[in-house]
């Protein structure tokens, strides 16, 4: 069977989005794929080499000010050797975030992970999940609570720790990972066959 690689690149100041990290990385796994989670801010040589060799990679930060995090923007701005060779052309590319108001901006973080991917050639791997919380038989335990088709996102209190971090949200970061692992899966397959 084909073991799709697939990257969790990501940055986590204080410990909320690492635990989404983990989730991304336990549907990865579960659903066949070899993992790699990386911390951005302290990436070595083997890393952007592991990066360099994956099939998906998945970007994930906070939302700060509106954005990722000053740290996920340095990654994104080394990553710029990449782009010079196009080296990650036809990857696939996701992302999640996390932020401490329900709304925070989390989309603009987000369709910056977009747009990175898109400057390096690469494919974005949406969701996939009907919005959750959006009806009077809903609740905030449903799945994509947040109601975001571009990644997974989540909302933590501003006054709660990494234990804080919602369980729907880790269950949405857990479906992102299954769907890219597998997604990765089937364009390795279609490769093969071409
Ligand atoms: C510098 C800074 C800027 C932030 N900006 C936002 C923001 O724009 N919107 C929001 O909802 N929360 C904002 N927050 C809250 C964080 O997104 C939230 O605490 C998140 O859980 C932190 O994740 P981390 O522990 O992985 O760093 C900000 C926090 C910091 C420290």
């Amino acid at each position: 069977m084909t073991t799709p690689v697939v990257s969790i690149a990501y940055h986590s100041g204080y410990g909320h989005t690492a635990v989404l990290a983990e989730a991304v990385r336990e549907g990865a796994a579960e659903a066949g794929a070899q993992v790699h989670l990386i911390k951005v801010d302290e990436i070595t040589d083997e890393q952007w080499a592991a990066l360099d060799g994956s099939d998906a990679i998945v970007f994930g930060s906070p939302t700060y000010m509106g954005t990722a995090s000053a740290a996920f923007h340095a990654f994104a701005e080394a990553s710029s050797k990449r782009w010079f060779g196009q080296d990650w052309k036809d990857k696939l590319a996701a992302g999640f975030t996390n932020s401490g108001s329900k709304s925070g901006d989390k989309l603009h973080t987000l369709q910056f992970f977009q747009v990175l991917a898109a400057q390096h050639g690469m494919n974005w791997v949406s969701l996939g999940l009907h919005p959750g919380w959006n009806n009077s038989a809903g609740s905030e335990n449903d799945l994509n609570r947040l109601g975001v088709f571009l990644g997974a996102a989540a909302q933590t209190n501003v006054d709660e720790g990494p234990d804080g971090v919602h369980k729907a949200d880790l269950e949405t970061a857990r479906h992102l990972g299954r769907r890219v692992a597998e997604t990765a899966r089937l364009f390795a397959l279609g490769r093969a066959a071409a």
